[in-house]
Parts: C-alpha cells; structure tokens; sequence
C-alpha cells in the first residue's frame, strides 16, 4: 500500500485519481485542489456562451463527492504552495486557511496550465477577460447581460478565440478577431484550409484583424478599444486567448522542463525526480511528428497520461504511445480537423517533407440527399515517406476519418501503404475512389 498525494484534480488529475482507485488495492490518496470544481470541460465554454447549449451542468464529470465515495480524500479550495522533493513532503493551505504537511510515497503534478498574458498597457482593465475556467465563463456570461457590451475584441484566432467569436456573434455581439498571424489556426491547418476558416467567419459578419499585433487596450476604468500596430478599434470587452503556458511553479528548480516550462517527463510520466510523476497541461508529451518531447494543450492528453500516471504508481508498468495532437474544431457548419504537422509547420521545424491533397464530394455522385465536399490534405516525410500529418475539412461529420491518421503517423505507416488500403464502400457513406484512397494515389 502506497501515499498517492495528487495536486491538481481537473482532467489529468481526475484520470489519474479515477485509475488509482479503480484498482481497489487500498492505496491512501489524498488529493488538492485550489479551485472549487472538478473537471470541467472547457470544450463547452463556447456553447454555453453562445447559448447553443442552455446550462453548464454536464459540462462537468466528476466532483468531490464522487472521488471520495471512490476513496479519496479530496481538499477542494486548497493550494499546495510548495514541495520538498527530498523529504518527499508537500506544504498545502486548506480551505480554512490551515497550513499543513503531507508525506507522499509517489505525488502526481497534475497542475495544468495558466492562459498566457500578452503583457501590454490596460491588460488590467475592467472587461479584459481569460477564458480558462468555469468562473471565467461565468463571468463573461454575466457581463454579456449588460446591453453596453456591444462590440467584443478576441485577441488570439486559435482554437479558443475562434470558439468564442463564433459564440459572440450568435449572442449578438459584433466581433473583431485580432491575431498576429495571416490566418485563423495557424497552428493547426495549412493556409488552404485556415482560409476556408477565415470566409466563414466573415460570412457571419467576424470583423478579422490578422497580421496586428497588440499595443495596448484602452480605457479609464473599463475597456472602451484596442490598439494594434497597425489599427485602433472600438470596443467593450477583450477576450485574452493567446495560448496556454505551463502551470509548473512547484517544481522549484528541481524538476527537469521543456524551455516553456513544462515537466519533462519520460514514458511512464515520471519526471527526473524518482517517484514524482507529471500529467496533463503542466507535463510534455512525446510528438510522433518529431519523435520529440513537446508542449501540447489538450483534454485528450491530459486523460491519457492520467491513465498512465495512474497505472505506474500503482506498480502496474504502462508507457505512453507518443502523440500527434489530433485535434477537431466546428464553426457553424464548418467543420475542420487535423493531427501531426501541417506542411507549413514541418518546414518551419526544417522538416523535408510532401503532401498530397484531394477534394470530392463525400458520398457517391448519385446520391440525392446531402452530399457536401471533403478537402484533404496528408503531409509526409520526403525521404522516409512516412506520415506526418492530416488535415480534413467539411460542412460533412467526417471527423472520425482522422483518427486513421492518428494511427498512421503513431505507427510510422508510409503515403505508399495507404494507397491500397481496405477502405469499406457503401454510396450513403463514401466512394469507392474515396478521397483517402486518391489522395493517397496521388502522392508524388
Ligand atoms: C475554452 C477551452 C476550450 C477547450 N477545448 C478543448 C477541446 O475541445 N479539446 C481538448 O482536447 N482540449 C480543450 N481544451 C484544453 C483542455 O481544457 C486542457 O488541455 C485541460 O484542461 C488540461 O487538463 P489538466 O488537468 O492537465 O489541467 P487544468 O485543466 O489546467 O487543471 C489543473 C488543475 O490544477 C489545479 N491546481 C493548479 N495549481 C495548483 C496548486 N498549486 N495546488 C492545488 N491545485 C492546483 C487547478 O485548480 C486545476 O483544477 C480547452 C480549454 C479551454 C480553456
Ligand atoms: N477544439 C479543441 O481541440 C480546442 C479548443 C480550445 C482550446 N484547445 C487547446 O487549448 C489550448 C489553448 O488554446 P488557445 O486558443 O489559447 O491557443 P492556440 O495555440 O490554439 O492559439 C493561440 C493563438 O494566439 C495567437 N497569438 C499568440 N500571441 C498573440 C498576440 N500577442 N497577439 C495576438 N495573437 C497572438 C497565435 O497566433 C494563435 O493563433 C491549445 O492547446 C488548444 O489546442 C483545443
């Protein structure tokens, strides 16, 4: 029987906990966390904001009553404000404002991530807005009532911020949607697809700013506009959504991090320090693309290395597969999804890389019933030919056509491979030269 102390019980941290006790072996885990909610799916902020959902209640999959009827003893509104790794002993404030100590066998950094703050004038001002946490959509959502509120500046065309200018616009808010880059997901797609993005966000009437970066907000007590490089625009509330950095202050120097911070860890989710493990926001994870040790901000992430942080501190040997960051985004009826590197990513890391693309429509031709188009585009390494990326867009659900790539480029499967791969045919579903098949065809 083993001390399990887990820091941090959203996501990767309730993966982590949810395994641990699962394995009913009797382990004492003893678990903080500063906030007051477990487990909340960000992924539903823009919904519930755009009122495309009605309430946030299953927004949320686990509390403090449910992992303690699992057997853990949960601290909520409780921060661990430091660890000393050597007497393997974590310093935490209670609720209460109690100081206190607690010895661990093996602790799991579950800490997360903190929303980057671009450090420019007025970033203080009433009406600047992070959106991380269930208080933060709170918030928005009370602010939203006020009819002043009429004009909103989201800085960051990411996945959050282009979340959220959707959201804005369906509450009828005017949106300017500001980033430095030429293009919205910039991280994520080609320009083909990222423009593809971009229409349908002016076709709904998003002001899009790209290519400026931010000076300064404006205002005396509350935001009244937003000056970029190059243009100063009106408005009432700015959404700060610029990415996430890691949340890794407690390693104090001792634990070994990527050069943005996060824990470096190795297959098991142990860091360089023996029985401390890291997971979720606040740990690397292995990128299939590179075959390297990278930062990526995910859900999915963060509940896989809890399942595998969970297994190995219960002495039950588990390794991660690496990852490809596979991701997916719907924006009224666009849909968009993607894993590994887009080519323009690839070469900006100095990758030799080719692609191949295809377009057709999604079921057969004959089809009378809806029958929109599918892009594709599969990204891949010049030399070695192996896959290294996809990306896919449709007003159709093809989402589930990625997670094949997902599996290729964990596999390191070869363009050529997919050339004659088994692909089913039904003309409801998809054609016998599918655009898989084509694209795949196609390669150079
Ligand atoms: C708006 C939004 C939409 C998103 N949509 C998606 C999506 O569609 N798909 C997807 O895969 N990902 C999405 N994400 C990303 C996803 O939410 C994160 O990757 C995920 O939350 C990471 O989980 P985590 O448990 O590692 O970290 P976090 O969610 O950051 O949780 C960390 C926890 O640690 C606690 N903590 C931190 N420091 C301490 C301390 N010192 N003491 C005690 N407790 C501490 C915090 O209170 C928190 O509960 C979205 C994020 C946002 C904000
Ligand atoms: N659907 C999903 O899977 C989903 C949804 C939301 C969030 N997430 C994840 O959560 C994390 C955080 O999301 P995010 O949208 O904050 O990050 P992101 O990395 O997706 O986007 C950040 C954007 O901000 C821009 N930017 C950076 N600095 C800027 C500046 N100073 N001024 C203007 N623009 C600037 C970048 O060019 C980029 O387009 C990411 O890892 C993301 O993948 C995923």
């Amino acid at each position: 029987m083993s001390k399990i102390v887990v820091v941090g019980a959203n996501h990767a941290g309730t993966a982590a906990i949810n395994t641990i006790t699962g394995f009913n072996e009797n382990n004492e885990v003893v678990v903080f966390d500063q906030n007051s909610n477990i487990s909340f799916l960000g992924c539903g902020m823009a919904l519930w904001i755009g009122e495309q959902i009605s309430k946030p209640d299953g927004l949320f999959y686990s509390n403090k009553e449910k992992l303690e009827s699992q057997g853990a003893k949960i601290n909520m509104n409780s921060s661990v404000d430091s660890v000393d790794f050597d007497k393997k002993i974590v310093h935490a404030t209670l609720e209460n404002g109690q100081k206190i100590e607690e010895s661990y066998d093996k602790l799991i950094l579950a800490t997360g991530s903190l929303p980057i703050v671009p450090n420019v004038k007025g970033k203080d001002l009433e009406n600047v807005q992070m959106v991380k946490l269930f208080q933060n959509a709170e918030d928005v959502i009370e602010k939203l009532k006020n009819p002043e509120i009429k004009t909103v500046a989201v800085v960051g065309a990411g996945y959050i911020g282009v979340e959220l200018a959707e959201a804005f616009e369906r509450k009828g808010k005017k949106v300017v949607l500001i980033d430095t880059m030429s293009t919205a997901l910039s991280n994520y797609y080609d320009i083909e697809f990222s423009t593809m993005m971009d229409k349908n966000l002016e076709s709904h009437g998003i002001q899009l700013a790209y290519g400026e970066m931010v000076k300064e907000i404006i205002g005396t007590t509350k935001v009244e506009g937003i000056i970029t490089d190059k243009n100063q625009y009106k408005c009432d509330m700015v959404i700060l959504a610029v990415g996430f950095r890691p949340n890794t202050a407690l390693g104090g120097g001792k634990l070994k991090t990527l050069a943005n911070g996060a824990y470096l860890v190795d297959e098991t989710q142990q860091t360089n320090v023996k029985d401390v493990y890291a997971i979720g926001d606040c740990a690397s994870v292995l990128f299939n693309s590179t075959g390297e040790n990278s930062y990526i901000a995910l859900a999915t992430n963060a509940v896989r290395s809890g399942l595998i942080a969970g297994h190995n501190v219960c002495g039950k040997h588990m390794e991660t597969n690496g990852v490809q960051g596979s991701n997916g985004i719907a924006i009224y009826d666009l849909k968009m999804v993607s894993t590994g590197l887009s080519e323009e990513r690839a070469k900006k890391l100095g990758l030799e890389v080719e692609s191949t693309s295809f377009e057709d429509l999604q079921k057969a031709a004959f089809i009378e019933t809806e029958n929109p188009k599918v892009k594709i585009k599969i990204v891949y390494d010049k030399n070695t030919r192996v896959v290294i990326g996809a990306q896919m867009a449709s007003t159709y659900d093809m989402s589930m056509g990625i997670h094949m790539f997902s599996l290729a480029i964990q596999e390191k499967v070869t363009i050529d491979r997919l050339k004659l791969l088994d692909i089913l045919f039904l003309p409801h579903f998809n054609q016998p030269y599918n655009y898989i098949t084509m694209a795949a065809l196609s390669a150079k």
